[in-house]
């Protein structure tokens, strides 16, 4: 069992900066994922811990140890690589056992019941004798996975592990990752590119951009507050629609809507967030944020109330579970996720609600979050925060 703390963890390589001063505590035991686009820094930051990379400054402390500066085969991390990283000229029961037979720390019985134990944990008996060219991708996997749990390792560290397999195979494989993370309870780190992943796998996840950590929350807490655009932009799918108003009077105005903002100006802001002001005339700019499955069509929910308007509609998208209306008012666009089978043309006119406990501003430049609306107050484990300095 193992916590692991970065502490103003910086890399660069020549005159790019991967990894811009991170401060993270993983916890015993926790699944944590690293989440962000191409190039922010997260394979870096997974390879840092795993020792495959040297730190240009900062620390990174294992339980009471400093390992910073500690050979990869001392730190008793177990890596699992998108790519599997298996030696094609040895079956399964070899790449498994490679690695503690080169170690010399155990016997042969003793590495015979792990390998027993590892292949009734991931259902792989009838693969040890095969070889890789004789598995399928899912298959490599687990021969990977088996692999890394066999060592016993004080922390996982898993760098895109699902990504070459295919859609279907992906969403079991998850499944199977956190029954076996539940089993095992070991600390995790898990790096992926995929949002959805990150928020199906992740009891914490951590969105990072451009080197730095952007929100380190539940997926929950991520998807309800994110407390800036870029992780209200990247988190869920269809993205976060981000609208320019005006803030005037409790009320974000824009050319063909006016939306009620319930709670604003009454100090009812996020905490941690500054409330914004009410105050008669005091008018300011914001972005306003609405998830798409946050707006409703008044022919499918006739209980919209009095602050609806009307928006025309620009194409429809069929997603199979829903149909994502692209429709705009005034120089706005945006996206609303309606029923399967609405039946809605170019051109038409569409009256449109939000739903007034999910709405979200943001600061225009600096993209930081002012207001989320009353789900914010209700949530116990976003009050709890501390507020940010
Ligand atoms: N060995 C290296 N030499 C030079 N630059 C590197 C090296 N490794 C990574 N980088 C750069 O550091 C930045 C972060 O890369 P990193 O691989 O950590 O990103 P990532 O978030 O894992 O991206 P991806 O999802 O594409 O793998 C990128 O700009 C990348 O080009």
């Amino acid at each position: 069992m193992t916590t692991i703390q970065l502490q103003n963890l910086r890399k660069e390589f020549d005159d790019v900066v991967a990894v811009d001063g991170i401060d993270l505590t993983i916890e015993d035991g926790e699944f944590l994922v690293i989440v962000g686009p191409s190039g922010c820094g997260k394979s870096t930051t997974l390879r840092l811990l795993a020792g495959l990379e040297q730190a240009t400054a900062g620390r990174i402390g294992m339980d009471d140890r400093d390992v910073t500066s500690t050979e990869p085969k001392n730190r008793n991390v177990a890596m699992v690589f998108q790519n599997y990283a298996l030696y094609p000229h040895m079956t399964g029961r070899r790449n498994i056992t490679f690695g503690m037979k080169s170690a010399g720390a155990f016997t042969d019985d003793e590495i015979d019941q792990r390998v027993e134990e590892a292949a009734k944990t991931l259902d792989i008996a009838d693969l040890l004798d095969r070889k890789p060219e004789a598995m399928s991708g899912g298959e490599r996997q687990r021969i990977a996975l088996g692999r890394a749990i066999v060592r016993d390792p004080d922390a996982f560290l898993m760098d895109e592990p699902l990504s070459n397999l295919d859609a279907k195979l992906r969403i079991q494989m998850r499944a199977e990752l956190t029954r076996l993370h539940a089993e095992l309870e070991t600390t995790t780190v898990y790096v992926t590119h995929d949002q959805t992943e990150a928020m199906t796998l992740g009891e914490r996840v951590v969105v990072m951009n451009d080197g730095r950590l952007m929100q380190v929350d539940s997926p929950q807490v991520l998807y309800d507050f994110p407390e800036n655009r870029f992780v209200a932009e990247f988190i869920g799918d269809p993205a976060m629609n981000m609208i320019d108003v005006t803030v005037e009077d409790g009320t974000a105005i824009h050319d063909g809507f006016e939306i009620p903002l319930p709670g604003a100006g009454t100090d009812a802001g996020t905490p941690g967030t500054d409330p914004i002001p009410e105050r008669s005339g005091d008018r300011h700019d914001a972005v306003l944020g609405v998830r798409p499955e946050d707006f409703y069509l008044a022919q499918e929910s006739p209980d919209l109330g009095d602050a609806t308007f009307t928006a025309t509609v620009d194409v429809t998208e069929p997603l199979g579970d829903s149909l994502l209306v692209h429709c705009s008012v005034g120089d706005a666009v945006f996206k609303i996720q309606a029923e399967p089978r609405t039946e809605l043309q170019s051109g038409d006119e569409i009256t449109v609600a939000s739903d007034p406990e999910r709405l979200h501003l943001f600061d225009p430049e600096t993209g930081e979050a002012r207001y989320h609306s009353a789900t914010a107050r209700r949530s116990p484990e976003r009050i709890e925060r501390a507020p940010r300095e």
